[in-house]
């Protein structure tokens, strides 16, 4: 599998703040590949700098052979760059239904509203809210909101979708159902990027591990391997966790 989508030397600033700071990694297509580290450490702003809201302050963001550092968000939807969102924030007076149409829409593909509507009715059977489809998105409870959330980010015809903490709030049997539904993505030859707190989750479904701490990448490559990283451990896992994960036969 060649390079999908590359970052060479990316940082980011805020002011003073080095968000994210000389990040370079490449993903290959249809990879899973979870994104760990402490909070604060640079991982919704490297999300931000790949679909061209916060664009990189240094470095290349090159997708497909094609450098695209400087792109709009509307852009990088159209090229198949799709995320969520770690807040969840539908709109809330329109439908479930067309919540998703406007995904749709952003990404470009759809003709019109009714294609669009088309298009969304298919995504939300995926994720198995086609039934509550009319009703406003306002009375959606936290997971479904956060099935919603998936449902419009596939509406969107994503080639690299990044998931930015989707299980957060769920709980046991509603993350199976997410990581189910993560699998069955990937299935499709989509390339995820899942941003994740919860070990557990990263770990059954990544095939790589990439930590960011302060800004920086501090560890890459294969689950088990990163996890028992004693640099890994001490930034972000702690010893207690690492024996945890140990015990689980994860590392
Ligand atoms: N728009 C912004 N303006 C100023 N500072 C920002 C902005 N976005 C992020 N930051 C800062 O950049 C750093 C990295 O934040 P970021 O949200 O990317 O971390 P994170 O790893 O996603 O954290 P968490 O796990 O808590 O979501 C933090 O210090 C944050 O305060």
């Amino acid at each position: 599998m060649s390079d999908y989508l590359r970052l060479e030397n990316v940082s980011k600033t805020f002011g003073g703040i080095r968000a994210v700071n000389d990040v370079s990694f490449a993903l290959k297509q249809g990879e899973i590949v979870g994104l760990i580290g402490p909070n604060g450490a640079g991982k919704t702003t490297l999300v931000n700098v790949i679909t061209g809201v916060h664009p990189a302050s240094l470095g290349r963001v090159i997708f497909q052979g094609e450098e695209v550092t400087r792109q709009k968000p509307f852009q990088a939807a159209r090229r198949g760059l799709a995320r969520t969102f770690q807040i969840v924030q539908p709109f809330p007076e329109m439908t479930v239904l067309d919540n998703v149409a406007a995904g749709a829409l952003f990404g470009g593909s759809p003709e019109g509203l009714a294609e669009a509507r088309e298009h969304a009715h298919r995504h939300l059977a995926f994720v198995g809210l086609d039934p509550i489809a009319d009703q406003p998105a306002a009375s959606l409870t936290l997971p479904n909101r956060k099935r919603l959330e998936l449902a419009k980010s596939l509406a969107m015809n994503p080639k690299v979708l990044m998931l930015d903490e989707v299980n957060a709030g769920l709980n046991t049997g509603e993350i199976d159902t997410a990581l189910d539904l993560i699998r069955r993505i990937s299935e499709r030859g989509i390339t995820i990027l899942l941003i994740e707190h919860l070990m557990k989750v990263v770990m059954s479904v990544s095939q790589r591990l990439l930590v960011l701490h302060h800004g920086a990448l501090i560890a890459e490559g294969e689950p088990q391997k990163v996890v028992n990283d004693q640099h890994v451990v001490e930034a972000y896992l702690g010893e207690k966790f690492a024996k945890r994960l140990k015990e689980m036969g994860h590392a």
